[in-house]
């Protein structure tokens, strides 16, 4: 007979508090219970079920977790998404995240974690000697979130496989080894795809029902480079083809394919990536079972890591107090913590993302100081000379509720310089200092256009906007926060002009910005946005025909992006990471009403930091 236990007495620990690993073992198909709700226990292994109860006529804010005994096994397991979580406001943000709570991992005490991180580091140096296998195990691994822990074997058989030639290799096993190269930074050339070609230099018939190839192929030709036709041939062959032969393919298959075909993995941000792929690979038949355990374990892991940065942040926001000052600037430490995941999804840059974090928030009151306030011109040039000083005299003619983000900025910039000359003895200042300016004069610009009815070309626009959309600024400060082949060659090609690298990915950001709030601005009165002075330059009349013309750019810019990380230059990898990032994080903030599974920003936000994985 099932058994029940209730949890209403059971006292849980924090997230990040390591002092306090509870084990709570109820008995296999037993029941626990709550004032308001029961669990029935019938999953698998050592940690398997937690729910917050969201009912809120019970004050017992009670959070259950059932285990079975180690002992006790049991198969299938399906993952609920996206608990009902109201976070009102800041406060009960900081509520939510003080609140008691036991996390998955801590249950396991890391113990089942490493064991399986060790199951797998082996796991994956064996398969060296079979290519397709190792690549397929890489790929998996790095869809899950787990790359971070294999980056050093990952190398190892990437090396491997750069340097071989594989006459008899199919296109399925060619599309994953390009991309999986060029993904992660080695040398390989697209001519791997020719013996792919007939005599008219075109894609094989035959390889039409090769669904796997083909998607292989589509996967991979998001990595084309400027120059490289043979990519874009591909691009063409296989999206067509899958497409066409989607309506026959079996259910699982099509969902594949349709995911594919929604957004490429090449453009796929990674936290979010591996909270829906997760779920999926669980589905999937002869899926590992020990790399699905330590990819749940392992989210659940980086999620209450997010929790406690998130929590340092709001803490620092609220202290600061900006909008209590400015009361119509933007309050939204949550979406700059989304931006700062999508940037650095490594949970070894916790203490960047926390920075980071703060530099976006206030570039976004600073924006509103231009934008949604529309400061008198006058005031808007005393602030922009007085951070061009960057003085705190110069702060003293100012209006008070322009000197208090004046203070906010000024001083947040100083600690980012003194941390980082803390830790690397490098004076960054000048450098900070100046991103910052360039950006205050971005606004005066659009503020002067604004002002004198102007209207500027496309190009100045979009140029002066990745200045605006702070991807410049933001790009600047991690390539020092995240500190990776700082030298004097790289920081030489930091500024004057933003490298390549930095301006592709900034204009992805602001057409992927305009495209998503152009709507809101207009109505405000705002600037024309890219959408209209393409529309304009283009003799289109209707928005729609202007939107799918921003996308084609964007689809070329990701070209130019690709390029940059092909020719690397001497910039590190981490921020060349970093760049690409924030461009597929562009996509994820701004064109949520088109992807299907999360469908909201505010999903996203529960399924990256509230709601861990359970079975
Ligand atoms: C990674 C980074 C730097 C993220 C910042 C994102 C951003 C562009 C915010 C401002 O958007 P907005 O649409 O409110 O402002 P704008 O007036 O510039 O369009
Ligand atoms: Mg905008």
């Amino acid at each position: 007979m099932a058994s029940s236990t209730n949890i209403a007495n059971l006292v849980l620990s924090k997230p990040w508090s390591s002092s306090s690993s509870k084990a709570l073992y109820f008995p296999l198909g037993g029941r626990v219970s709550s004032a308001c709700s029961s669990w029935q226990i019938s999953k698998r292994s050592s940690f398997r079920g937690i729910s917050r109860n969201n009912n809120s006529n019970n004050s017992s804010n009670t959070i259950c977790m059932c285990m079975p005994s180690p002992s006790q096994t049991t198969s299938s397991s399906t993952l609920p998404m996206a608990a009902p979580l109201i976070i009102r406001d800041n406060e009960s943000l900081l509520k939510y995240l003080h609140q008691p709570l036991v996390l998955p991992h801590e249950v396991d005490d890391g113990t089942m974690r490493k064991e399986l991180l060790e199951i797998t580091r082996r796991e994956l140096m064996r398969s060296i000697s079979k290519p397709l296998e190792a690549l397929q195990m890489m790929d998996t691994i790095q869809r899950l979130g787990l790359a971070y822990h294999f980056e050093e074997e990952i190398n190892i058989i990437l090396s491997e496989v750069s340097s071989k030639v594989y006459d008899d290799e199919d296109l399925m096993t060619a599309g994953l080894r390009f991309r999986l190269l060029r993904h992660n930074g080695h040398q390989i050339t697209p001519d791997i795809f020719c013996k792919f070609l007939n005599e008219n230099g075109k894609f094989e018939d035959s390889l039409k029902g090769d669904i796997m190839g083909l998607l292989s192929l589509y996967e991979a030709s998001y990595l084309g480079a400027n120059g490289e036709d043979i990519l874009f041939e591909a691009m063409e062959f296989s999206e067509a083809q899958l497409r066409s032969s989607l309506p026959s393919l079996e259910a699982q298959l099509a969902t594949k394919v349709s995911q594919a075909l929604e957004l490429p993995r090449h453009r796929r941000m990674v936290r979010l990536e591996a909270r829906r792929f997760i779920e999926e690979y669980s589905k999937e038949n002869g899926h590992n079972p020990d790399l699905l355990e330590l990819a749940k374990l392992d989210y659940n892991k980086v999620q209450s890591l997010h929790q406690m940065e998130l929590s340092e942040i709001t803490r620092w926001w609220k202290e600061l107090g900006l909008v209590e000052k400015l009361t119509f600037a933007r309050d939204r430490p949550l979406e700059c913590f989304l931006w700062t995941v999508g940037l650095l999804p490594e949970p070894k840059y916790s203490a960047c993302r926390i920075e980071l974090a703060k530099t976006i928030a206030i570039l976004l009151v600073i924006d509103d100081i231009f934008d949604t306030h529309d400061g008198p011109m006058d005031e808007l040039v005393l602030f922009t000379n007085a951070i061009r000083k960057w003085d705190l005299e110069a702060m003293e003619e100012l209006p008070e509720y322009m000197k208090i983000c004046y203070m906010a900025l000024y001083n947040t910039t100083n600690e980012i310089c003194y941390k980082i000359l803390k830790e690397n003895g490098w004076s960054v200042l000048p450098y900070l200092k100046s991103t910052w300016i360039d950006m205050i004069e971005g606004f005066m610009l659009e503020a002067r256009w604004f002002n004198d009815g102007e209207t500027p070309n496309l190009e100045e626009y979009v140029e002066n906007g990745v200045t605006t959309a702070g991807a410049y600024m933001a790009l600047v400060h991690l390539f020092f926060l995240i500190g990776q082949g700082v030298t004097q060659e790289s920081v030489k090609l930091l500024m004057d002009p933003y490298p390549k690298l930095f301006s592709c990915s900034g204009r992805i950001l602001r057409l992927w910005d305009d495209l998503g709030t152009a709507k809101e601005e207009q109505e405000r009165g705002d600037l024309a946005s890219s959408i209209h002075l393409f529309m304009k330059e283009n003799n289109i009349t209707c928005e729609e025909g202007g939107r799918k013309g921003i996308m084609k750019l964007i689809n070329n810019l990701w070209k130019d992006l690709n390029s940059e990380l092909v020719s690397r230059n001497a910039m590190p990898l981490a921020i060349i990471k970093a760049a690409f990032n924030m461009a597929r994080a562009s996509q994820v903030v701004y064109q949520h009403e088109e992807d299907t599974y999360f469908s909201s920003v505010d999903n996203y936000v529960k399924a990256l930091f509230f709601t861990p994985i359970i079975n």
